[in-house]
Order: structure tokens, then C-alpha cells, then sequence
């Protein structure tokens, strides 16, 4: 067997690596299982159950790495880089004496808790330690690799307000709004801005951090931690629990025991830092999102007594409202769905992160790329397709895109210098090169969609970070063997499936050993490469529990859909086939009956239609959206293309080496997209599903859906095209769909587009990210007013231009629509000429005007208004000192009636009304 770089490197330097580690083999050992290269029977192995001398489990220590394999020396090597690293900090902290350590005037001894507070740092520095397994994993091929650089980390974007409003219930997949975040008006800022923020004030605070599944949130803690254990000179004291670990304590606890039992070498200097310098501490909360305690800020019992036994929810709320420790400042980060479980009044400010932007993605594309070029196609790839770009805002999502691009393709095309540029387009292809098929289709003219990703990512776990990892495992012969492989794989994939769709159905992301074992999973099997980059496992410091999770939801949700699409397949009920397994039984059986119904070429298509369905219309009932990526890879899975790049585990449509060039993709099958269009159709779904079947039509590679985005873009252009004129025809969900993927578009121009009440409320998840929405001549009426007033509360609205001019609003639509504005901040300027307001709706308007300060321009022009409805506006104008502008032409004033109005006019220098008879 051929050795890789690192294990070489690790047998060659066995005997230095003996000489000048063993002394920190315990950290080492440590640093090694939080990052997955060794497991629990691992260390009791090294240690020998405590009878070995440090130099003896150093010895069994590299026996285990090297028996690893490549991986696992490459972690090793990441490791040690680290403790080296933090050596030369320890020996920097040694120097720099802390500040601050005159801690009590009570006589005490200083110098001890400068101590304390010493090794506190190097505990932590070390235990947040910016290599994991993952970011291991992402620059396995990178340059930066050998350069010595202990982290892969890149900068990503993050956002900062002060204080935060209630969001609205999201109707939306988490993954769907990441975009969103960019055309926002916050304050942008880094990381480094984060860690002054945070490291640098003294003070009293309540940070929240807001972040998706996946955009780094424990990665960017991890790193403030790792900072400020480097920073010799920082005066803040950093305690850091996560929710998960707070999960596993049952019965009540004393915060004091709860801390001291979680950092025992700060015993002697905890209490009196906190209670003489209370703002040198910030305790870090990571992972609000998966507490599985009730917060209930209402009801809670007061408690200021650190030394008082209480429920854990309890003391999450007393230490956020200050009782317990008063004066620290806490950092909690959560992902945004659970982000109100804190009222927004006990918030000072919240981080949101916005996820990596264009330049970071090609940052983050040549750390974990073999070679630029490589990079640069797989950021050209990626900036290719809107709803990927999108998904790559988020750090997780990249790394699986990398992995399926790059992985293996680089390997091979590194044994085959001929062919190390990526081919841009299938044509230019050599017949047999092991670039994979989804790199060869990389023209912008084919479709190509999240399945495919995912599907290659798989792909390219078991193919290549199976057992057996080694170079010869990036041979072409490992691809050829892939259907095999993934047939032999089935079984295991398919209780990982099951336990991911039990999940999925509980809303739950965190698994312990019960839930793998009901579902045949072994644990120990998590040592195996495969298994570790998709199901992860934690240990939690406070209790030693084990918990599992997958790297990322999106991996879950492709994995319960495999499952989901299998079963369906093989003519089995989803949910029985949970069932069984739940009870005990492995799903290898139930893809037994698969393999031999499907050998008897008996094809249940009806039972599959009906499982499909059940799928979407389940999805559909789902009003958070949590099911939506479900439903897409759902869709993915039935296409045959994507059945092929994971043919072994779906019975192979062709006979065709998977190293051979693509054929074209065939579409999915026609009953999956009758039933995605009949959802359209349907008007049942809630505009956010309705744009969700788009993306499903898009994972199905419905063959016209191109040519009418197409059309779609001509109609925003406001070129009529020819296929577009009828706007009976139009399916506006589709637009929202298409608009979704325009990051840049802020001005929506519908005029005269026939566009009803129906066809804008299935724009609405879209309406309020522009600034200017022009909606002038489309039968809106008071429907449509509704709508409107809808996108206007929405507290993340962006809209600052409203043109509703000749839509039907009548004096009804009018009112509804001042009443959303009543709660907007954003709208400067709304015109509504000709809608027959009437004097009913110029009152609406002046009793909007009494507590709107935002808005400075209204035009009114043919709106039937008479002397009433002006004197209704001129008393509201009395108190009103923002508006700038007001057209009143052509309305039913009297002579009198505007000369009150002119004359009124002239004692508001500021304010510009027009008006004539
Ligand atoms: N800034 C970054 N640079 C490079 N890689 C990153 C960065 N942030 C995150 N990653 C990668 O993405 C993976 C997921 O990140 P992380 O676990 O921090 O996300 P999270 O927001 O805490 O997710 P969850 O909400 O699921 O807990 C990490 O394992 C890491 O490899």
C-alpha cells in the first residue's frame, strides 16, 4: 500500500516526535479526539489504562495515527502545528504580566489569581484550538497545508445593530434568507470588529449572535476564544459553555457549581473576580437554538444567589437579566428561528452573520482548492448558479461544494498532469478523464442543481475518505469501483437516512447512542472516515455524554430525502420503513426487499406517485419552511441524471462507466413534474411553498422552466415577450422565484402587467427586499392594498419608493394600506394618483401622517378629493414637520378650498404642496 505525505512524514520523524512531544501527549491526545481523529477506545488504548509512561502512550499514540491512515496524520500534524503555536503564546503570556490582578483589597494573594487566570488562558486557547476536523478535511489538498498555518479560517461578513425588533414568523427556509442579509442597511463589519467589540470593553452587555445552520457561529467562538487566549494584553476573562453540554445536566445546579465544575482551576479566583470586577467577564452562551429547557423570562423566580440550586432554564434567564453575576457581559449565539426566545429589550446588540461574500468565497476556494485554477473554476462554477452562490454565503455549504468538485478529480488530475486544467465545457473533455461528471457540466447553458452537488458530495465521501484512504484510493480504479462500493455502503446509508428523516420529522438535529442504536448504527463505526464527515460526533466536558450531529442540516435533509426517495422506490411506505427500524430492524432489509422487487422488474409506480405526493403535500403543510429542502432533494433524487451518479445505490438507468463522458440529463419523470405544476396551479400553498415548488422544478430539471425565466427576464426589463403577453398565463410564484436570485435587483417595475391581488401575494416573500416597487395600472384593488401593507411591516423592509399609481385602491385600499405604514420606517415616498381615495381616504392619510415621520413625499393627483379631505390634511400637516411633499392636482377643491391650501402652504417654508383647480 502506498503511504501518503503525512503518514511518511510521521513514521520518518517517529523517533523527534517521541523525544520532544511525549511530555504533552495528554493534550495531544485530547486535541486529536475533538477533532475526530481518534475515538474514546482510542484513548483508553494510549493510555493503557493509566499503567504507560508518557513516552510508552506516545509511542501507541503515533501507532494509532499511522494505523489511521492519511487523514488522521494530517490532523495530527494540524495539531501539533496548534500546540506549537500556543506554546510560543504561553511563553509571551509568561512575559506580559495580566493587568488587573489587584483583584481584592481583601489582603489576598494576587499573584496566585494572576496565575489562575494564566493557566485559565491556556486552557482555553488550547481547547478552542482553530483546527477541527472539518477545516482539516477542507485543506487536505491546499498548499497552505505545508506553510505552517495553523488555521483555514477566512474572514466572513458579519452585521451589527443596536438592539434588535421581534422578527416576523419566518415562512421561509432558514437557507432561503442568507441572501437577504447583504441588501440589508446595517452596519457590515468583521471579525476583528467583533472581537473589540467584545474582548477590548469593559461593561455590562447582552450580545446575541445570529447565524444560519453551518455559517460558523462555534467557529467564529472558537476563534474569539483562541484570540483572546493569544492576546496577552486583553483585561476580559472568558468563560464559554455551549447549550448542547447544558443539555445533557438533568436535575437543578448552583451556577457556582455549574462553573466550578467546568473550570475547577479557576476555583479560588472565580468568586472574587466576580464580585469586585464583574465587567472583566464574558461568559459565551454558544448554541441558544438547541436548549432544550423552557426560557420563560415572565414567570422565572428572581435569583441572585450563585450558591442556589436551580432549573437550567432558570438560570439561563436570571443570568441574562442580571441577577445572577450582575455586571458581566454574556455573548449568546443561536440561529435566527430562536433568537426571540430573548426579549428584545434585554438585548444591547445583535451580530448577525451575513455569511461570506463574493471575495471570501474565492478566499475560501483557494484555501481548500489543490491549485488556483482549480479554485477559480469552482468559484466561476459556483458564481454560475444564483441559488448556489446563495447556499455558499454559508461556510458549511462550501465545504461540501468542494469537497464534491474537487475531491478525488483533484487527486487524479494530480497523477495526470495533462489534463490539470479544468475543462469548461463538456466538449472539450477527453473521453475517460476522471473529472467528475458534475465538473463537466459545468456551461452555463445545462442545468445544474443542488442535488447534483450533494449527490457528488456523497459520492466523494465514501469514495474517497472510505476506510481504506490512502493515494491509491484516488486511483481511477476507486471511481470505477463506486457503484460497487455504494451498493455495499446501501445498508448503513439507509439507517442513516431513517434516523435523518426521524429527525426531520421531530424538527431535531442532536442524536445520542439510543437513537443510533435504534436505528443499527453502531458508534464505534464513527471511527470510520465516511461516517465522521457526515454523522459528527461531540463529547460534552460537563457530563462525558456523547452526542451526534450531521455536519450540516442540509446533509440531514439530503440524507432523509435519499432514504425518503429509496423507500418510495422500492414500493415501501417512508413512514412504515421508520417504523421498522425504530423497532429494531435494520433498513438493510427493507433495501433487501428493494433489490429483489426490483430484480422481479415490478415497478409499484402507483405506490411511488403516491408517496411522492405524500411527500410535498406534507412539506407543503409545513408553514416554517423546514421541510423545503427536503422537498427539494425529493425532487433532485427522482431525476434519473442525479440517480446515476449514485447508481449502485439506485438501480442504474444505463450500463454506462460512470468515467465516460455525460450523456445529456434527462428530465425527471413526467408525473413528478405534472404534480409540481398541479402544486402551482393548485392556489392552495402559501406564497413561500409556491416559490419552493419553483426550486423543486428546478431540482427536477423541468425542461421549460429556463425558457420562461427567460421570458420573465425580458418582462422585468419591460420587454414584453412574446410567450409572456397573456398575464392570465403567468405564473407570478415563478417571478418570486427568479427574483430570489437576483441579489442585486432593487427596483421592481410591474407596471401595467396585469398583476392582481393574487399574483402579488405570491411576490410577497420578494416585496419587501427592494427599495423601489413600482406597481402603477395593475388591478390591485383593496386585496392588493392588504398585500402591500403586509410587505410594509415586515420588520426587515427595504423599501423606500412605493408607486401604487391607478391600481383600483379606492378609499378601502387606501385605509389598509396607511394602516401598514403606520409601522413602517422606510417608505419616503408613496404615489397613488388616480385611485378614488376620496375624502375617506385623504382622512386615512392624515391620521398616518400624525405618527409616520418617515415619510416625506405623497402624491395624491386625481383621487376625488374635496375642501374636506384637505382641511383633514392640513390639520395632520399642523404636527407633521417630515413631509416635504404633497400633489394634490386635479382633485375637487373649491376656489376657497385652495386658497386655504396655498395659503397654508406659505406658513410650512419646508413642506411644497401642489395644487390647482
Ligand atoms: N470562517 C470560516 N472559515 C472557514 N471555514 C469555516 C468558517 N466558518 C465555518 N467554517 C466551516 O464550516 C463548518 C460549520 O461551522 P460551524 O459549526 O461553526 O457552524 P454553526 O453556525 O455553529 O452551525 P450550527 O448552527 O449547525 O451549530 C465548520 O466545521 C468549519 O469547517
Amino acid at each position: 500500500m502506498e503511504l501518503g505525505p503525512c503518514s511518511m512524514a510521521l513514521q520518518g520523524q517517529r523517533v523527534q516526535l517521541v523525544e520532544n512531544w511525549s511530555r504533552k501527549v495528554a493534550q495531544l491526545q485530547q486535541l486529536l479526539y475533538q477533532v475526530g481523529a481518534l475515538t474514546e477506545e482510542d484513548l483508553s488504548l494510549v493510555t493503557g489504562g493509566g499503567r504507560q509512561g508518557e513516552r510508552d502512550c506516545m509511542r501507541t499514540l503515533l501507532d494509532v495515527i499511522f494505523g489511521r491512515g492519511e487523514e488522521a496524520c494530517r490532523a495530527f500534524f494540524h495539531v501539533l502545528q496548534s500546540l506549537q503555536a500556543d506554546t510560543k503564546a504561553e511563553s509571551l503570556l509568561g512575559a506580559v504580566p495580566l493587568q488587573g490582578c489587584e483583584l481584592g483589597n481583601d489582603g489576598s494573594a494576587p499573584v496566585d489569581i494572576q496565575e489562575h487566570l494564566r493557566k485559565h488562558k491556556e486552557i482555553l486557547g488550547r481547547q478552542n484550538s482553530p483546527v477541527d476536523y472539518l477545516s482539516v478535511m477542507a485543506r487536505k489538498f491546499s498548499g497552505s497545508e505545508s506553510s505552517g498555518e495553523p488555521s483555514s479560517f477566512t474572514d466572513i461578513t458579519l452585521s451589527r445593530r443596536v438592539g434588535y425588533t421581534v422578527p416576523l414568523l419566518s415562512n421561509q427556509h432558514e437557507a432561503a434568507t442568507v441572501g437577504d442579509g447583504f441588501r440589508g442597511q446595517d452596519q457590515e463589519c468583521t471579525f476583528k470588529d467583533l472581537c473589540q467589540g467584545l474582548l477590548s470593553v469593559p461593561g455590562e452587555d447582552f450580545t446575541l449572535l445570529s447565524g444560519v445552520a453551518g455559517s460558523g457561529k462555534t467557529t467564529l467562538i472558537r476563534r474569539l476564544v483562541h484570540e483572546w487566549a493569544r492576546d496577552a494584553h486583553s483585561q476580559k476573562v472568558v468563560l464559554s459553555l455551549s447549550f448542547r453540554e447544558l443539555n445533557l445536566l438533568s436535575g437543578p445546579q448552583s451556577l457556582q457549581e455549574l462553573l466550578l465544575v467546568h473550570y475547577s482551576h479557576l476555583k479560588p479566583a472565580l468568586a472574587r473576580l466576580v464580585d469586585s470586577q464583574p465587567g472583566r467577564i464574558l461568559l459565551i452562551l454558544d448554541g441558544l437554538d438547541e436548549f432544550r429547557f423552557r426560557l420563560d423570562f415572565e414567570r422565572s423566580p428572581k435569583c441572585s444567589d450563585p450558591e442556589r440550586e436551580l432549573g437550567l432554564g432558570d438560570m439561563v434567564v436570571n443570568l441574562i437579566k442580571g441577577h445572577l453575576m450582575p455586571g458581566i457581559s454574556i455573548l449568546v449565539t443561536s440561529r435566527p428561528h430562536a433568537i426571540s426566545k430573548v426579549p428584545p429589550l434585554l438585548v444591547t446588540q445583535l451580530y448577525s452573520i451575513l455569511g461570506f461574500s463574493t471575495e471570501q468565497q474565492s478566499h475560501y476556494f483557494k484555501q481548500s482548492c489543490p491549485t488556483p485554477q482549480m479554485a477559480s473554476v469552482v468559484g466561476e462554477y459556483v458564481s454560475s448558479y444564483q441559488p448556489l452562490q446563495l447556499m455558499c454565503r454559508i461556510p458549511a455549504f462550501c465545504l461540501i461544494v468542494s469537497m464534491a468538485l474537487c475531491d478525488g478529480s483533484a487527486s487524479c488530475l494530480n497523477q495526470a498532469p495533462a489534463t490539470n486544467t479544468l475543462p469548461s465545457s463538456a466538449g472539450t473533455t477527453p473521453a475517460g478523464s476522471m473529472v467528475p461528471r458534475v465538473m463537466l457540466m459545468s456551461s452555463r447553458a445545462k442545468p445544474i442543481t443542488i442535488t447534483e452537488i450533494y449527490c457528488c458530495f456523497l459520492k466523494s465521501v465514501l469514495v474517497f475518505h472510505g476506510d481504506s484512504r490512502s493515494q491509491e484510493a484516488c486511483s481511477p480504479h476507486r471511481l470505477q469501483g463506486a457503484p460497487q462500493l455504494l451498493q455495499e455502503q446501501g445498508p448503513l446509508l439507509g439507517d442513516l437516512g431513517a434516523l435523518a428523516f426521524k429527525g426531520l420529522l421531530e424538527r431535531r438535529f442532536l442524536f445520542d447512542q439510543a437513537d443510533l442504536t435504534s436505528f443499527s448504527l453502531d458508534c464505534s463505526g464513527l471511527s470510520k472516515a465516511f461516517l465522521v464527515e457526515t454523522l459528527r460526533e461531540d463529547r460534552a466536558s460537563l457530563t462525558y455524554q456523547r452526542s451526534f450531529h450531521f455536519i450540516h442540516t442540509s446533509v440531514q435533509e439530503f440524507l432523509a430525502a435519499l432514504y425518503y426517495v429509496l423507500q418510495a422506490l422500492s414500493g415501501s411506505n417512508p413512514f412504515t420503513g421508520l417504523k421498522t427500524a425504530m423497532g429494531g430492524a435494520s433498513f438493510a432489509a427493507s433495501l433487501h426487499v428493494f433489490l429483489s422487487r426490483a430484480n422481479k422488474l415490478l415497478k409499484p409506480r402507483w405506490l411511488l406517485r403516491r408517496y411522492i405526493k405524500n411527500a410535498f403535500s406534507w412539506g407543503g403543510r409545513h408553514q416554517s419552511g423546514h421541510m423545503d429542502l427536503f422537498c427539494r432533494f425529493v425532487s433532485g433524487l427522482l431525476v434519473p441524471h442525479n440517480q446515476f451518479i449514485l447508481s449502485g445505490l439506485f438501480r442504474s438507468q444505463k450500463t454506462q462507466s460512470p468515467t465516460s463522458l455525460p450523456t445529456p440529463p434527462q428530465p425527471s419523470p413526467p408525473f413528478l413534474l405534472k404534480l409540481l405544476h398541479s402544486q402551482l396551479q393548485g392556489g392552495c400553498l402559501s406564497p413561500e411553498r409556491q416559490v419552493n415548488v419553483c426550486h423543486c422544478l428546478y431540482e427536477a430539471m423541468d425542461p421549460g422552466l429556463t425558457k420562461r425565466l427567460q421570458g420573465w427576464m425580458q418582462v422585468l426589463a419591460q420587454q414584453q415577450a412574446p410567450d409572456c403577453c397573456d398575464p392570465a398565463k403567468r405564473d407570478w410564484s415563478e417571478l418570486a422565484f427568479l427574483l430570489q436570485l437576483i441579489p442585486d435587483l432593487e427596483d421592481l417595475n410591474l407596471e401595467a402587467q396585469g398583476l392582481d391581488a393574487d399574483g402579488l401575494r405570491r411576490l410577497l416573500p420578494v416585496l419587501p427586499l427592494f427599495s423601489t416597487i413600482r406597481l402603477g395600472q395593475n388591478p390591485l384593488g383593496t386585496e392588493g392594498a392588504a398585500v402591500l401593507a403586509c410587505a410594509m411591516q415586515n420588520p426587515d423592509c427595504r423599501v423606500e419608493r412605493l408607486w401604487v399609481v391607478q391600481t383600483g385602491l379606492g378609499c378601502e385600499g387606501c385605509r389598509v394600506l396607511a394602516e401598514g405604514l403606520k409601522l413602517n420606517r422606510t417608505v419616503v415616498d408613496l404615489r397613488m394618483a388616480i385611485n378614488n381615495i376620496g375624502d375617506v381616504g385623504a382622512g386615512c392619510l392624515a391620521d398616518l401622517l400624525q405618527s409616520n415621520h418617515t415619510l416625506k413625499d405623497i402624491r395624491l393627483r386625481d383621487n376625488q378629493v374635496t375642501d374636506k379631505g384637505a382641511e383633514l390634511l392640513m390639520t395632520a400637516l399642523m404636527e407633521n414637520t417630515s413631509l416635504e411633499q404633497l400633489w394634490l392636482f386635479d382633485n375637487k377643491f373649491s376656489k376657497d378650498g385652495v386658497k386655504k391650501l396655498k395659503e397654508f402652504s406659505k406658513t410650512r417654508p419646508q413642506l411644497d404642496i401642489k395644487v390647482c383647480i
